[in-house]
Order: structure tokens, then C-alpha cells, then sequence
């Protein structure tokens, strides 16, 4: 049997036509939600994701700006821009694409960033907020992940949760989601030792790896929901994800790539952007 296609770009089109309703409400009064995506260097993949958020915006009937900063740019340029948009009263949402140039702290980028224009969620105020679980913005690969798992009525609770990957912005965010509904978490590494038999154990296994096709059928238990975050090319230069096709014929629920995780985490950030303003205008 194939596992079931969870589809992120159909749920992204539900969820965007909700918040474009939402935000004609509060056109209405007044107020138009702005997202400010800041791009230093020229990563093709980067400039793809750029583009997207571009045009989920314009889906979502955003006011947005896009700065695509020089490689060579500093880190006092990029804090002074940071700087401006805080005060920006048109924007209530300031992302700043990752990885950043070597010469730039990422940390000092994210620290930047008024907690309450932090639509990404990286700040340490609003990650330690997730960590007590009372927060207003929730990390958006994370989060589009539980609303593809709601939406296909997969409750974590009690469930063996598997995620690969201890990343800020993807495992270590993820795994507290999935904490906080109540899921039994296991969070692996390069460093796990019998990591097969770790992800076997997964009735929800998250791959959030970065390695094409890392995750093969053998680490997969019968049944379970695979949910592949990782944005890779292939051989051929075509996107895939970190989970490889055959585990399809083993899981029960699958997200593909493209398709999955990646628009969800797209309307994610305008969930929080739209958030962002509603909470600057005390709305
Ligand atoms: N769909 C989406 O919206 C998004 C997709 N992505 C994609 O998701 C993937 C992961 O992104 P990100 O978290 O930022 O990546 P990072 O490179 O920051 O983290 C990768 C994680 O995988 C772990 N890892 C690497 N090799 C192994 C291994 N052999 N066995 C077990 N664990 C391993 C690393 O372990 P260690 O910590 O020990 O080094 C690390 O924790 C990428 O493909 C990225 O492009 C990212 C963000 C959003
Ligand atoms: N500050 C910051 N915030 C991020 O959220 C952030 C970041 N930096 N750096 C890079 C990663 C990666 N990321 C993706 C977003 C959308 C898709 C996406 O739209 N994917 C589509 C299209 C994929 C394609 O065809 O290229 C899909 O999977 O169907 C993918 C990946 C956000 N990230």
C-alpha cells in the first residue's frame, strides 16, 4: 500500500484564502500587514524561497519589501537596515533569510530583530517563549508541519515522535511542537548512535536532515507518518526531499517534496506576519 500524499500546497491555498479574508478586515481598518524579507548574497536556492514569500504576500494581499543586499555587504549595514525597519511603522514582520554570509553573525542578525516583529520566531525571547509554550509566534517549518499533521487527523498524542535533526530552526522548534500536543520525543543527530533503530521506533518520524534521500525504507516502521522537511537537488539538479520514495510504500501518511513541508512553512510566515500587525495595533 502508498502512504497517503500530504498535500501542503492545497492546505497553503485553504489557510492563505483565510488570512487574504482576514486581512481585508483589517484593511478595513486600517491597517495592511508588511513583511520585510532582507537577502544578503546570491544563493540561487535562497533567491527561489525569496520569490515564493513574494508572491504568497501579494496571495495574501501583504504590503511587502524585498532587499537583496550584495555578498560583500557588512554586518553594521545589515544591523543599521534591521535597525529601520524596527522603526518602520508599514512593516510589522522583518525576515532575514539564513545561512548569512561567514563575515556576518547569524546571532547578532536575529538579535536585532524587534522580538515583535520576529515573524520567523528566532529571537531568544520568542524561542524561550515556545520553550514555556505561551508564545505569539510560532516557528513556521514547525508549525506548517502540525497543521499538515491536524489537518490530515494525526494527533501526536502519546505517539512515538521521531524528528531527525537539532537544528534552531527546524529540529530543535519542531520537537517542542510536537512536546507541547503531548508526542513522546526523540531528538537524533549525526552523533546518535543506531539511528535506524531509533527511527524505527516512530509512529511520527520528522526528517530534518538535509541529505537527499537519507531516510530509506529500513528505518521506517510499517505505517507510520514520515514527514520530510529537507529541501535538497538531486543528481539531475531536481528538488527532493530527505526521505527517499521508496519509504512511500511503507508509511501510511507521507509529505511530498516539493509540495509538503515547504509551501506550509510559506503560509506559516504570513500567519505570523498578519499576527505581527494585529498585535502592533493592539487588534
Ligand atoms: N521545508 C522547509 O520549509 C525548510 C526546509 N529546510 C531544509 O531542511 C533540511 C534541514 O535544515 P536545517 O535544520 O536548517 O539544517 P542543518 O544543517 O542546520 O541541520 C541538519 C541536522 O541534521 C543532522 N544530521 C546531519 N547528518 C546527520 C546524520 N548522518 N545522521 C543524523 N543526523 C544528521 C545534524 O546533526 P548535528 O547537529 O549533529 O550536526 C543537524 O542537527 C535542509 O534540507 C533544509 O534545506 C530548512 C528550513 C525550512
Ligand atoms: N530566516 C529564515 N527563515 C526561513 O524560514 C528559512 C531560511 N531563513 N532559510 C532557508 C530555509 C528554507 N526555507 C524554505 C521555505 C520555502 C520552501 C518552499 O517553498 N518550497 C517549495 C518549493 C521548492 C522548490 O521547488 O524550490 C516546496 O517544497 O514545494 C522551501 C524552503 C525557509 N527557510
Amino acid at each position: 500500500m502508498s502512504a497517503v500524499r500530504m498535500d501542503g500546497k492545497a492546505l497553503s491555498a485553504k489557510v492563505r484564502g483565510s488570512i487574504l479574508a482576514e486581512t481585508k478586515a483589517l484593511k478595513e481598518k486600517g491597517v495592511t500587514p508588511g513583511l520585510a524579507v532582507i537577502i544578503v548574497g546570491n544563493d540561487p536556492a535562497s533567491e527561489i524561497y525569496v520569490r515564493n514569500k513574494e508572491k504568497a504576500c501579494a496571495e495574501c494581499g501583504f504590503y511587502s519589501e524585498k532587499y537583496a543586499l550584495p555578498a560583500e555587504t557588512s554586518q553594521e549595514e545589515l544591523l543599521g537596515l534591521i535597525a529601520q525597519l524596527n522603526q518602520s511603522p508599514q512593516i510589522s514582520g522583518i525576515l532575514c533569510q539564513m545561512p548569512v554570509p561567514e563575515h556576518i553573525s547569524e546571532q547578532a542578525v536575529i538579535d536585532a530583530i524587534d522580538p515583535k516583529k520576529d515573524v520567523d520566531a528566532f529571537h531568544p525571547v520568542n524561542v524561550g517563549k515556545i520553550m514555556v509554550g505561551n508564545f505569539d509566534f510560532v516557528p513556521c517549518t514547525p508549525a506548517g508541519v502540525m497543521e499538515l499533521l491536524d489537518e490530515y487527523g494525526i494527533d501526536p498524542k502519546g505517539k512515538e515522535c521521531v524528528v531527525v535533526g537539532r537544528s534552531n530552526i527546524v529540529g530543535k522548534p519542531m520537537s517542542m511542537l510536537l512536546l507541547h500536543r503531548h508526542g513522546t520525543v526523540t531528538i537524533c543527530h549525526s552523533r546518535t548512535s543506531g539511528l535506524a533503530a531509533v527511527c524505527r521506533r516512530a509512529d511520527i518520524l520528522v526528517a530534518a536532515v538535509g541529505k537527499a534521500g537519507f531516510i530509506t525504507p529500513d528505518m521506517v516502521k510499517d505505517g507510520a507518518v514520515v514527514i520530510d522537511v529537507g529541501i535538497n537537488r538531486n543528481a539531475e539538479g531536481k528538488v527532493c526531499g530527505d526521505v527517499a520514495p521508496e519509504v512511500m510504500e511503507k508509511a501510511s501518511y507521507m509529505t511530498p517534496v516539493p509540495g509538503g513541508a515547504g509551501p506550509m512553512t510559506i503560509t506559516m510566515l504570513m500567519k505570523n506576519t498578519l499576527k505581527a500587525a494585529k498585535l502592533q495595533h493592539s487588534l
